[in-house]
């Protein structure tokens, strides 16, 4: 038996997960690690907290299941993507903490490329839009912020990276500075056409190419394993970006097939096919995987607060203790009873890409309760993913027949009820709602002749739990009408 070990650096914690090869869990470990807010707007990690966090659990993993390292084919990566690291290449010492994708300090500098009309350039060569989201103005800013930074890395004392080249430079002691397609695509330096670093972006974003790391196809080698405190040398043989890596565990190999993860955002991704789909609806073109020499494409739909609306009603309101009672307390009612919730609290993403539109309640009359409120907050997460259903259909001229889900959230049965109500499509949970790491093990998998093909991985999802939708479509438009308005309110209050 042959077992894949997933790396899964999220957000809020590190994991490690060993997988069979019929893609069963067979152990699980988890540690959660600092988050750093300097400033409002500002969120920022301790690099070498991501490193020695992804390590304990990783060492955790392999000795509570008994498992000897070289029973292990190979390693899957898997993490967070955007956010940015800078480090000096001989001694490993990170420049700065690490940016973390949702930090909006470079809100500014997106607004002032916007005025000197840029964006179309970068849409076409990045797929992306501009917004502090990326990679790219993140690196910029530690460049120029942080002292000799810039002279140092034009002279090519420093290394850039996305967190899994952080984790592969930790992992090969500093022998492989790499990255993959799938995590290069949310740099905003990279040309998702010609698959290479691309001399424009640099330039508009002020990036010397002294301090890019190489890209390497996401499933195929990325060397071995040698740090001291890991046991045997282990082949890193899969790296993908998170929401990726969730699109390729769900087996969704034919264009037109979408998942959608509710996590603390919430991220959609329809797989398009060896073409990359130009947006003209606000959605990101992304590359989705390099599997086999041949580069293949999603459309993303990034909503940056999803299950995290509901920790907010944990730790801010306190109406609930944990995430799952929400589900009770919003079942208590039969409706919102008129309560519309915008979670804008870090602007919002896609469609609307609004940096300064801000969270917003509205329809509270004397009735309304908690159960509403909590009501309110599920439904808002639904009303976000629909948005990004409409623009995707629209984008792609593919209706969308169903959507697999997964993610955290992905639990809460009242929830996928509503967005398949909404949608009118049907809702499917898989079995295994780890699609994320066991995307990447897939992707490793692959790489080392575990998996034959991807015919084998796809005999392997199962289904869970369908939702049907049961609602009259005329209270769906109904109430999607309503959300929008709710919208529209909330959209650029900061600079009101
Ligand atoms: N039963 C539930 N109902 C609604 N939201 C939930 C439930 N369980 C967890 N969540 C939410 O899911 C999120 C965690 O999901 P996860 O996929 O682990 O996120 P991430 O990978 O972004 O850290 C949290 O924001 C939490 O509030
Ligand atoms: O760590 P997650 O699961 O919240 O995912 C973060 C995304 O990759 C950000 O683009």
């Amino acid at each position: 038996m042959a077992y894949l070990l997933a790396l899964d650096q999220g957000t809020t914690s590190s994991r490690a997960i060993i997988f069979d090869e019929q893609g069963g869990i067979v152990n699980v470990a988890q540690k959660e690690f600092t988050q750093i807010y300097p400033q409002a707007g500002w969120v920022e990690h301790d690099p070498g907290e991501i490193w020695s966090s992804q390590l304990s659990v990783t060492v955790e993993a392999l000795a509570s299941a008994r498992i000897a390292p070289d029973a292990v084919a190979a390693i899957g990566i898997t993490n967070q993507r955007e956010t940015t690291l800078v480090w000096d290449r001989k001694t490993g010492e990170p420049v700065y903490n690490a940016i973390v994708w949702q930090d909006r300090r470079t809100a500014g500098f997106c607004d002032q490329l916007r005025r000197d009309g840029v964006e179309p350039e970068v849409q076409a060569r990045s797929g992306l839009l501009l917004d502090p989201y990326f990679s790219g103005t993140k690196l910029r800013w530690i460049l120029d912020n942080v002292p000799g930074a810039r002279q140092r890395a034009e002279a090519g004392e420093l290394a850039f990276g996305t967190v899994d080249t952080w984790l592969i430079w930790n992992l090969t002691r500093g022998a492989v500075h790499a990255t993959d397609p799938s995590n290069a695509s949310r740099t905003m330096l990279y040309n998702i056409r010609t698959g290479e670093w691309d001399d424009e972006l640099l330039r508009i974003l002020g990036v010397p190419r002294a301090v890019l790391p190489v890209v390497r196809p996401s499933s195929g080698s990325f060397g071995a394993t040698s740090h001291e405190n890991m046991p045997g040398h282990i082949m890193v043989a899969g790296v993908a970006g998170d929401q990726q890596a969730a699109l390729f565990g769900q087996a969704c190999f034919t264009p037109g097939v979408t998942k959608n993860t509710y996590g603390t955002g919430c991220f959609m991704l329809m797989q398009t096919g060896t073409t990359p789909v130009a947006s003209t609806n606000r959605l990101l073109t992304t590359v989705a995987w390099n599997t086999g020499g041949a580069t293949e494409y999603a459309l993303e739909g990034s909503v940056f607060i999803g299950g995290a609306v509901v920790q907010w009603l944990r730790d801010g309101l306190k109406i609930i203790r944990t995430a799952p009672e929400i589900e009770e307390l919003a079942a208590s009612v039969p409706d919102n009873g008129g309560v519309y919730l915008v979670p804008a609290f870090a602007g919002l993403g896609a469609p609307h890409w609004d940096a300064y539109a801000r969270g917003a309640m509205l329809g509270l009359t004397r009735g309304v309760t908690s159960a509403h409120i909590a009501r309110a907050a599920l439904e808002s997460i639904a009303f976000q993913v629909a948005d990004l259903v409409s623009a995707m259909e629209a984008d792609s001229g593919i209706r969308l027949e169903e959507l697999r889900v997964d993610g955290g959230a992905s639990k809460n049965n009242l929830l996928l009820q509503f967005q398949a109500d909404l949608l009118g499509v049907p809702v499917i949970r898989p079995q295994v709602t780890e699609t994320t790491a066991l995307g990447a093990a897939y992707l490793a998998g692959l790489a080392t002749g575990v998996y034959g093909s991807r015919g084998v991985i796809a005999s392997q999802w199962k289904e869970d739990r369908r939702f049907v939708p049961s609602m009259a479509k005329e209270q769906a438009a109904e109430m999607r009408a309503k959300w929008t308005r709710a919208v529209a309110r909330a959209r650029h209050w900061e600079e009101a």
